[in-house]
């Protein structure tokens, strides 16, 4: 089977997994295992096979899309009679919370890099961008991390717009994991890349009436995608690896969960956090802009990639 049919004239394409890999063409595979275990998030079991089937064929399709953009920017400041100016390339990758947007971008920045036309890539992900956890108890939502109002949204469309301005250097906030909350006075420098990931769960929102929003100034998007309920057992599944691993570190924000909470407990309270937050989230505000992406990875129970959605137009 190739083509994934409907009875409608419709600007998208649907590919099953097979027939997207045969659009790797010759793209060379420049991942060893032991480079691929290093971008690989928590639990997640992205294969050698995945990059092939599913990442080279992207990494060439972004690659033709880097350069066809080029090529119109070059052509409006003609227009303008302006000298060239370097503008990064811009992707969003968006999803679940737990759905493996980290694993993609991570990938993506690393695939990317590989061609010579646009060696430096840089990735960024919104959670820098959240309110510290001071703002959001004092507002009385701290369990609503992760919403759209959770992130200081105009500092993070400034920021991509004047890296999309051709900004030589920005500095922004940083999230920590482990801590759960912004780290106070810590700062990360973003130097002009030819490309830029922004990697978070509410990319591709709409703008407030009025407003922009980052996706506004994206040249390319990608909405990572599969079932709640698997989603749901990655999320928890995750969580208990978490659990024996980073939790177990004092400075941990969730320690108390791999010390004096027993197993039965934690996966409660996962399970809490899950569908009082984490769900809420996904059907209320994430998959609603799943329409809005260039290209959607619909994932198997399984992790694997299954069908690719792509707006041709
Ligand atoms: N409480 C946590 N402690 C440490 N690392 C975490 C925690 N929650 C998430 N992570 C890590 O943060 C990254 C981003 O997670 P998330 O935002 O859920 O997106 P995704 O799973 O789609 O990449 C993942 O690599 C995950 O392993
Ligand atoms: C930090 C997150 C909101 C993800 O943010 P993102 O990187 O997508 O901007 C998420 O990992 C999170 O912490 N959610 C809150 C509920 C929970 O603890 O899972």
């Amino acid at each position: 089977m190739a083509q994934i049919r409907s009875g409608f004239s419709t600007p998208y394409v649907e590919l099953d997994r097979q027939a997207w890999a045969q659009l790797r063409d010759t793209t060379p595979l420049p991942l060893t295992e032991a480079e691929l275990e290093g971008l690989r998030g928590t639990t997640d079991p992205t294969s050698l096979d995945d990059v092939r089937d599913i990442y080279l064929p992207l990494s060439r399709l972004l690659n033709l899309y880097v350069r066809a953009t080029r090529q119109r920017h070059g052509a409006v400041r003609d227009f303008l009679g302006e000298d060239d100016r370097p503008t990064p390339f811009i992707i969003g990758v968006a999803g679940s919370v737990a759905v493996g947007k980290s694993t993609t971008a991570r990938l993506l920045r690393s695939l990317l890099a590989q061609w010579p036309d646009h060696p430096n890539v840089e990735l960024v992900s919104t959670d820098n961008f959240l309110y510290p956890n001071a703002v959001l108890e004092e507002r009385g939502t701290m369990n609503r991390k992760g919403f759209p109002e959770s992130y200081d949204r105009r500092a993070l469309v400034r920021f991509v717009s004047e890296m999309k301005a051709g900004a030589a250097r920005m500095e922004i906030p940083v999230y920590s994991h482990l801590a759960y909350d912004v780290v106070p006075g810590e700062r990360q420098t973003v130097h002009r890349p030819d490309i830029l990931i922004l990697e978070g769960i509410n990319v591709l929102q709409p703008p407030l009436p009025g407003r922009l929003a980052v996706a506004d100034f994206f040249d390319f998007s990608i909405y990572v995608d599969a079932k709640v309920e698997h989603i749901r057992s990655w999320y928890l599944d995750r969580f208990l690896e978490l659990r024996r691993t980073a939790f177990s570190d004092p400075r941990s924000y969730f320690h108390a969960m791999a010390t004096t909470i027993g197993e039965e407990e934690a996966i409660g309270f996962a399970s809490d956090v899950w569908r009082t937050i984490n769900e809420v989230n996904l059907v209320e505000n994430i998959l609603p802009t799943r329409g809005r992406a260039t290209l959607v990875l619909y994932k198997g129970g399984d992790h694997a990639v299954r069908r690719v959605r792509l707006r041709k137009t």
